[in-house]
């Protein structure tokens, strides 16, 4: 048995820096992470995600997704920002992966470097969705390629649902750090999310960190509801 402990990442996914810090107060300190993301950067800026993130740990998710030129150069105008996670696509390439993880290196000093998460398979997707994209052999063989892909290319870890938490394990070993969305407490409604899996089941499976965002912020009171998925995750 591992000693891993699995951790909560609050996703606060929102146009609105008041309510983002809100609810930074109210899943604070059940949730070791908060993260921001595509709606909140595109509506509020850089410089609110620096205001909200001031004290805490910040997953910063933009999934950069682009020529290997253009995601170092963009990860170099981040260096201000200065994120404990950051994401990138694992599918834009061997190439890609490895500029986002020099681009690092040459910005952000050893002890400010972020965690580069290579997103492998996004957990709204099946295997009938992904065989649509013209990705045959079904979800779980992707992942293990594009993991192994961004593994060797530089990437500290990946982002990929719990059901493959098991096979990234027995194949990769306890050093990447797993970070897996697509999280729900029982009963919760899966939403958009296909590969879902609960809190507890995460943990077991392997997870270092896992990623919820609306059963929190949804919640009547996303304190109480990040408290709930914290004490499971301490079962
Ligand atoms: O990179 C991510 O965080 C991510 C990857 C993925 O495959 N699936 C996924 O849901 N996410 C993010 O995780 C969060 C999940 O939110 P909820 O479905 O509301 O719990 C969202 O902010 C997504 O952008």
């Amino acid at each position: 048995m591992s000693d891993r402990r699995t951790r909560l990442i609050a996703a606060l996914d929102t146009r609105d820096p008041r309510e983002a810090s809100r609810w930074a107060d109210a899943v604070t300190p059940h949730a070791s992470a908060i993260k921001l993301g595509l709606e909140f950067v595109y509506a509020a800026g850089l410089e609110a995600v620096s205001e909200i993130a001031a004290g805490r740990a910040l997953f910063l998710d933009l999934k950069l997704h682009d020529i290997p030129n253009t995601v170092g150069a963009a990860i170099g105008s981040l260096s201000r920002i200065n994120p404990a996670m950051l994401t990138i696509h694992a599918s834009g390439g061997a190439a890609m992966v490895a500029a986002a993880s020099h681009a690092l290196n040459e910005n952000f000093s050893t002890e400010n470097r972020p965690v580069l998460l290579a997103v492998t398979v996004l957990t709204s997707l099946d295997d009938a969705a992904l065989a649509a994209t013209g990705v045959e052999g079904g979800v779980r063989s992707q992942v293990l390629r594009l993991a192994d892909l961004a593994l060797r290319n530089g990437a500290d870890g990946l982002v990929c649902s719990a059901h493959e938490l098991a096979a990234l394990r027995a194949e990769f070993g306890d050093s990447p750090v797993l970070v897996t969305p697509g999280i729900r407490p029982q009963g919760a409604a899966a939403g958009d999310q296909k590969r879902v899996m609960t809190p507890g089941e995460a943990r077991d499976a392997g997870a270092d960190w896992i990623v919820v965002g609306r059963p929190v912020t949804g919640a009547a009171d996303p304190g109480a509801a990040a408290a709930a998925i914290a004490r499971e995750l301490a079962e």
